[in-house]
C-alpha cells in the first residue's frame, strides 16, 4: 500500500500502480505521440493544468519541470545539481558510476574541473581549436566536391568531420578519413543510441527484466556494446602510456590524464579518483555527448536551406558580402554575420534536439514551483517547452531567424534559448559545438548552393526533408536528399557577382 502513496504536496500527475508505477501509461502515451517523451509531457501538462508534473516510473519518483521559471530553477539551483544513481546509469558505465555526465558531488566536481582545465590547455576554446576545425572543413569540402551534383544525405559525411574534431581534442592528432577507425567509432556510436533507446526506458524502470529476458530487454546488447567501446579506446590509451613523457602532458587530454594518474600514484593519496577506467569513461562521455548532437544540428541547418530557399538566399548574400572569395571561414567571422548567427540560433530553438534535458537528481528535500520534491527524486526539464512558449515567442511554430535580430542587426532575445543548458552542469562542449556549427555551415554554404530533389530512395522511401524528427536520446533529421551544386557553376554568374560585391565593400 505504501507503494501507492503520493508524497504530500507532490506535483500533480496520473495515479500510479504498484511496482510498475506510471510506466505502462507513459509507454502507451509515447507510442500514440510519435515516440516522443516531450509530447507526453505536453499532454500531461495540459490535462493537469500544471507546469510541474509528478510521476513514478517503476520505483523511481520523477518530477518534470516545463515552464521557464521551473527549468531555470532546475538548471541553476544547487538542490538539483545531482545525477540519478540508478540501474541504467550504472549499466551505461560498466557497473560503476564514473565519467562526468553521470556523476555528481565532489567526484564530479574534481573530474569536470580537471577536464575543463586541460582541454583549455590543449587549445580548447582558443585559436588552435578554431584552426583545427578549419582544417577539418577543408577536408569536408574536398569530399563534398567529389560528390557534387548528385543527390546525397549529408548526415554521415558531416558526422565524420565532427568525430574527427573530437578525436583530435582527446588524442592529439586527427585521423585520415580513409582510416576505418573513425567509421567504426561512428557506427558504434550510432548503434549505441539505438540500443539505449530500446533498452533505456524499460530496463531502468524494470531492471529485473534482465534476469528473465536478457536478450529481449536489450540488457545483453548494452553489455556487448559497452565491451566493444572500451576495447575500441584501449589501444590508443596504451599507445599514449607507451610513449608518455612529462612534457607531453600539454599535448592532449589522454597524456594530461596519464600524468595525473602517475603523479597521484607517487603520493600517499591512495584511492585516487584518477584511474584508467575513469579516463575511458570521460572519453566516452565526450564522444557520446558531443558527436551526435553537433552533427544532428548541422544536418538540420543544411536541411532548412532547402526547406526555406529564401533563407538560403539571405545566407548566401551575407557570406558573399563579408568573406573574401578564397577565405576559409573562422569562428570570429560570426561577429560580422549576424544573419547566419541568428539562423543557427533559430535552428536550435525550432528543433530543440534535446527536448527533455536532464536527468537531474534532487540532492536534498526541496520544492519546485511550490510543490514538494523529496530527496533523490529524478528531475527532468522540458527545454522544448521553453523554446516553444507562445507567450514569450509569439509565433514559435514559425521558423524565423529574424526574431534574434534587432533593428541594428545585433543579436538579441537569447535569454530563453537554452540548447546547452545553464549553470554548473551546462554543456562542457558549448564553444566547440558553436565553432563547429558556424565554421562548417558557412564553409559549405560559401561553396555550394543546396537544392532539393524529388527522388525517392532505392526502396521507394521518400527522401524529401521532413520537419518531424526521428525520436531518440537526442532527436535528428530523417535522412533526406540534397544536391550540392558548386556555386561557381551557376550560369557563370556568381563569381562575377561576388567580385562586384567585394569591390563594393572595398
Ligand atoms: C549542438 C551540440 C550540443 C548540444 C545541443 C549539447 C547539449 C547539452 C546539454 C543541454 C547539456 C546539459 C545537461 C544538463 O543540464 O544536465 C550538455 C552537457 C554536456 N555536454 Fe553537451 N551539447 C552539445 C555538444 C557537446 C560537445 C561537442 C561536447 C564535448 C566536447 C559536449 C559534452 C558535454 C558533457 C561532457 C556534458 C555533461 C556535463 C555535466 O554533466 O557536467 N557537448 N550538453
Amino acid at each position: 500500500v505504501k507503494e501507492l502513496w503520493r508524497p504530500a504536496n507532490y506535483p500533480p500527475g496520473p495515479r500510479w500502480l504498484p511496482i510498475v508505477g506510471n510506466t505502462p501509461l507513459i509507454r502507451r502515451m509515447a507510442s500514440q505521440h510519435g515516440g516522443l517523451l516531450a509530447n507526453v509531457f505536453d499532454k500531461l501538462s495540459e490535462s493537469y493544468q500544471s507546469s510541474v508534473i509528478g510521476l513514478k516510473l517503476g520505483r523511481e519518483r520523477v518530477v518534470v519541470g516545463l515552464g521557464y521559471a521551473e527549468v531555470k530553477d532546475i538548471l541553476c539551483n544547487e538542490a538539483f545539481q545531482g545525477r540519478p544513481d540508478n540501474f541504467f546509469i550504472r549499466l551505461r558505465t560498466l557497473g560503476t558510476r564514473l565519467g562526468i555526465t553521470c556523476t555528481d558531488g565532489s567526484f564530479w566536481n574534481e573530474q569536470r574541473s580537471f577536464v575543463t582545465r586541460h582541454l583549455r590547455q590543449v587549445g580548447y576554446g582558443r585559436q588552435a581549436m578554431h584552426e583545427q576545425i578549419q582544417t577539418e572543413l577543408t577536408e569536408l569540402l574536398d569530399v563534398l566536391d567529389t560528390r557534387a551534383e548528385q543527390p546525397l544525405w549529408p548526415g554521415s559525411i558531416l558526422a565524420l568531420s565532427v568525430i574527427n574534431v573530437l578525436w583530435t581534442i582527446v588524442t592529439g592528432s586527427r585521423v585520415a578519413r580513409e582510416d576505418d577507425r573513425l567509421q567504426r567509432l561512428l557506427e558504434l556510436l550510432q548503434e549505441r543510441s539505438k540500443v539505449f533507446d530500446m533498452a533505456g526506458g524499460t530496463l531502468n524502470q524494470l531492471p529485473w527484466l534482465r534476469f528473465i529476458a536478457p536478450e529481449w530487454s536489450g540488457y545483453n546488447l548494452v553489455c556487448r556494446f559497452n565491451k566493444q567501446l572500451t576495447k575500441f579506446f584501449y589501444p590508443t590509451i596504451e599507445e599514449h602510456k607507451g610513449d608518455f613523457t612529462e612534457d607531453r602532458a600539454v599535448d592532449d587530454l589522454i597524456y594530461a590524464y596519464i600524468k595525473e594518474i602517475r603523479d597521484r600514484e607517487g603520493t600517499s593519496n591512495n584511492g585516487s579518483n584518477f584511474t584508467e577506467v575513469q579516463l575511458t569513461m570521460i572519453i566516452l562521455d565526450i564522444f557520446i555527448a558531443g558527436g551526435q548532437t553537433t552533427s544532428a544540428t548541422l544536418d538540420l541547418a543544411l536541411m532548412m536551406m532547402i526547406v526555406h530557399p529564401e533563407v538560403q538566399d539571405k545566407v548566401h548574400r551575407e557570406i558573399d558580402s563579408q568573406l573574401e572569395p578564397n577565405a576559409i571561414p573562422h569562428y570570429d567571422d560570426r561577429l560580422k554575420m549576424p544573419y547566419v548567427e541568428a539562423f543557427l540560433l533559430e535552428v536550435q530553438r525550432y528543433f530543440s534536439i534535446a527536448p527533455v534535458n536532464g536527468p537531474r537528481r534532487a540532492v536534498v528535500d526541496c520544492t519546485l514551483g511550490g510543490y514538494r520534491v523529496p530527496k533523490d527524486t529524478t528531475v527532468l526539464m522540458g527545454l522544448r517547452n521553453v523554446h516553444m512558449d507562445p507567450e514569450h515567442w509569439g509565433d514559435p511554430e514559425v521558423f524565423r531567424p529574424e526574431r534574434f535580430l534587432d533593428e541594428q542587426r545585433q543579436i538579441v532575445n537569447t535569454e530563453r534559448l537554452l540548447p546547452f543548458g545553464q549553470g554548473k552542469r551546462r554543456c562542457l562542449g558549448e564553444t566547440l559545438a558553436r565553432s563547429c556549427l558556424f565554421t562548417f555551415f558557412v564553409g559549405v554554404m560559401k561553396r555550394f548552393c543546396l537544392v532539393g530533389t524529388d527522388e525517392a530512395s532505392e526502396d521507394g522511401t521518400s527522401m524529401a526533408p521532413s520537419l518531424t524528427l526521428k525520436p531518440g536520446i537526442t532527436l535528428s533529421a530523417k535522412p533526406y536528399h540534397v544536391v550540392f551544386q558548386p556555386r561557381r557553376n551557376q550560369k557563370g554568374r556568381l563569381q562575377e557577382e561576388i567580385k562586384e560585391r567585394i569591390n563594393y565593400v572595398q
